[in-house]
């Protein structure tokens, strides 16, 4: 039997557009076992009425041909705390549990580097599978011929979520973005963004958040799906223990970067004045997708 615990995400932190993530300690658990059938069951919302070819499956069944191998039926069970469709990477956990069901199929030792690998190859960027995988913060670079990892294990920043009671489909939220960008535009957020990663390296979070803020490549595209963005855009710039603000993944969840240790006090007072939102305490998580195998 495989048991893994895989926490939850937050992609992009504003320029670091599918190229930057965090682990957050939200998870999904699944209990794994071989049986005579593939058979899903969750009692979490969303996820009552699995399919068997849902997403767990798909990246089952891709991982297993990336690897040259076959997939034993099986019986997954889960409890998912991961919020779908809020811009947590509820998806890409999904495809980490996928991924690691097929290397559990296989009885084979793969690295971290080709999960992230496989799951870059899957979603098409790395910046949710690789923190759900790694834990901790990435900087990552997906390309067809190779995927690219830097992991940082301990993120020294509270976050608080805006969770508006809305969903936003990742799908949706990619289909509104532009096909081209200007050249200058693009060098612009290029240097921002890079500035902003070396910021975030240096734990230098008050120039990470005022950084975030200024993205290009997705924000200005989304923000109008958001309610109320300038207004809390506003609120965050303007409040004492906050670094800065970013949608979190493609949204509709607004994240917002604080000094550690003000995570509850800067909840209280955003929620006040925002009540449309609900406001959470949310901390990186440090350890990545955990495993237990029992042999049977
Ligand atoms: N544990 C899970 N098992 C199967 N499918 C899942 C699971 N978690 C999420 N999904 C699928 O992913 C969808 C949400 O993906 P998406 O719109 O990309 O949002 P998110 O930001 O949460 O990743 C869900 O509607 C569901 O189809
Ligand atoms: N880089 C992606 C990240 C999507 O994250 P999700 O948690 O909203 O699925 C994007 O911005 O499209």
């Amino acid at each position: 039997m495989l048991a893994m615990t895989i926490p939850a995400s937050t992609a992009n932190l504003g320029p670091g557009f599918d190229s930057i993530g965090m682990a957050l300690d939200r998870y999904l658990h699944v209990d794994v076992e071989r049986s005579d059938s593939w058979s899903f069951h969750c009692d979490s919302p969303g996820l009552e009425n699995l399919g068997p070819n849902n997403l767990i499956y798909q990246a089952a069944a891709f991982t297993a041909n990336h690897l040259e191998t076959t997939l034993f039926p099986c019986r997954v069970s889960m409890k998912n705390d991961i919020p779908l469709s809020k811009g947590f990477g509820s998806s890409a956990a999904a495809i980490v549990a996928g991924i690691e069901i097929a290397c559990y199929c296989a009885d084979r030792n793969v690295s971290q580097k080709e999960k992230v690998r496989i799951g870059s190859l899957f979603e098409g960027h790395p910046d949710n599978v690789a923190p759900s995988i790694y834990g901790g913060l990435i900087v990552g670079a997906h390309r067809d011929h190779r995927t690219d990892i830097i992991h940082v294990s301990e993120p020294k920043v509270e976050l608080v979520a805006l969770i508006p009671p809305e969903i936003l489909e990742t799908k949706k939220a990619r289909g509104i973005l532009p096909k081209q960008l200007q050249f200058k535009q693009a060098i612009q957020t290029s240097a921002v963004s890079n500035v902003m990663t070396a910021a975030i390296l240096a734990d230098n979070w008050s120039l990470a958040g005022e950084l975030m803020m200024e993205d290009l490549y997705h924000q200005p595209y989304r923000k109008h799906l958001i309610p109320h963005w300038s207004d809390v855009m506003n609120f965050v710039n303007e409040h004492r223990f906050s670094y800065g603000a970013a949608l979190s993944g493609a949204g509709p969840t607004v994240l917002c970067f604080v000094e550690q240790g003000s995570g509850k006090r800067f909840a209280k007072e955003i929620q006040r004045r925002f009540p449309y939102y609900q406001a959470e305490v949310v901390r990186p998580a440090t350890v990545g997708t955990a495993l237990s195998v029992v042999q049977a």
